[in-house]
């Protein structure tokens, strides 16, 4: 189906739902919000929120002045949904790449491949000062070349005073699988050298930069070079404190990793559709099931990642 016959649907289909809107940007489709708490952006494509910003207040999330709104591409922003393994396939643990060929781990791109997905918009639901949306993504046994299992994704979002996040695998298949994941949150920040992120004392990482070395966190995390790592057993809350904004608040549930990622100079210039100066604006704590931690559902099972996110003036 076309953008502009799918757009008319939606907008027939949810017309009693005013503080949600439909367009087209390049050749995706995105979902405006706009309600008394907050105002987001939603593209059916990856069930990616590219913007979320509370009244009165400075976005949270950063996305790319040069995203590709194509087909295909996952957008450089936002919050890119990771499904169903992280990172480079073959770093997973073997539990994982166990369920794949050699061949299969040689091809499988970064971060799995649902963020390049189109979704389905199963619900708008409005209260008085916030809007849900219900996503959701079935996946066919056989469906698709990386994923043999029959699954139900479902993705809940609720645009309030917070940012509510639910993100559900359903297994729907006849076999047990195993699958890590991220909700790798782009945040918008004044400058990175303003930021530390609160919390990761004494939990210990792995980090990508050193072989997938373990390390200790001592204290705040401050940026002053490359990150790229996967904390575990972090605390239910993460706090980005940040000298020219207030507080935001990282609230999981079910999550038992965090990955925490800034390109730096070097890698910026690598990087597709992102700014050679990006790496100042932003940096990505992502919430997640990854590393030595991974989620494994037996048939008929379910698992939900929660995220909440929140400025300490809410
Ligand atoms: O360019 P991609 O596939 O969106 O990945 C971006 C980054 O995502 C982070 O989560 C990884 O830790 C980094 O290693 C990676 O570079």
């Amino acid at each position: 189906m076309d953008n502009t016959t799918l757009i008319e649907q939606l907008k027939q289909r949810f017309n009693q739902q005013t503080s949600v809107n439909f367009r087209e940007q390049g050749q995706l489709v995105a979902i405006d919000v706009e309600n008394a708490s907050a105002c987001a952006s939603l593209f059916l494509q990856g069930a990616q929120i590219s913007h979320y910003q509370p009244q009165q207040q400075t976005p949270v999330l950063w996305c790319s002045e040069h995203c590709d709104y194509s087909l295909g591409r996952s957008l450089r922003g936002g919050i890119p949904i990771c499904w169903p393994w992280f990172g480079g396939l073959h770093a997973n643990p073997k539990t994982i790449t166990e369920q794949y060929s050699t061949r299969q781990l040689d091809d499988a791109s970064a971060h799995g491949f649902v963020r390049e997905q189109a979704w389905q918009l199963v619900s708008v639901e409005e209260g008085e000062d916030s809007t849900t949306l219900l996503l959701q993504l079935d996946i066919p046994r056989h469906s698709q070349p990386f994923w043999p299992f029959q699954t139900r994704l479902e993705y809940r979002v609720t645009i309030g005073q917070h940012l509510d996040i639910a993100f559900t695998v359903h297994n729907r298949c006849a076999d047990k699988f195993h699958y890590s994941s991220a909700l790798h949150s782009y945040f918008d920040i004044s400058h990175i050298d303003n930021v530390q992120l609160q919390g990761l004392d004494g939990c210990h990482y792995r980090d990508a930069l050193d072989h997938w070395s373990t390390q200790q966190q001592r204290g705040k995390l401050a940026f002053d070079g490359e990150v790229d790592r996967i904390y575990q057993r972090q605390p239910p809350r993460l706090t980005l404190h940040d000298t020219a904004n207030s507080d935001l608040y990282i609230d999981s549930d079910n999550s038992h990793s965090t990955v925490v990622w800034n390109p730096w100079i070097e890698k910026a210039k690598r990087l597709s559709h992102f700014d050679d100066h990006a790496y100042q604006q932003m940096v990505c704590v992502e919430t997640a099931n990854a590393g030595l931690d991974f989620i494994s559902l037996a048939p008929g099972e379910s698992h939900t990642l929660d995220l909440r996110l929140s400025r300490a003036t809410c």
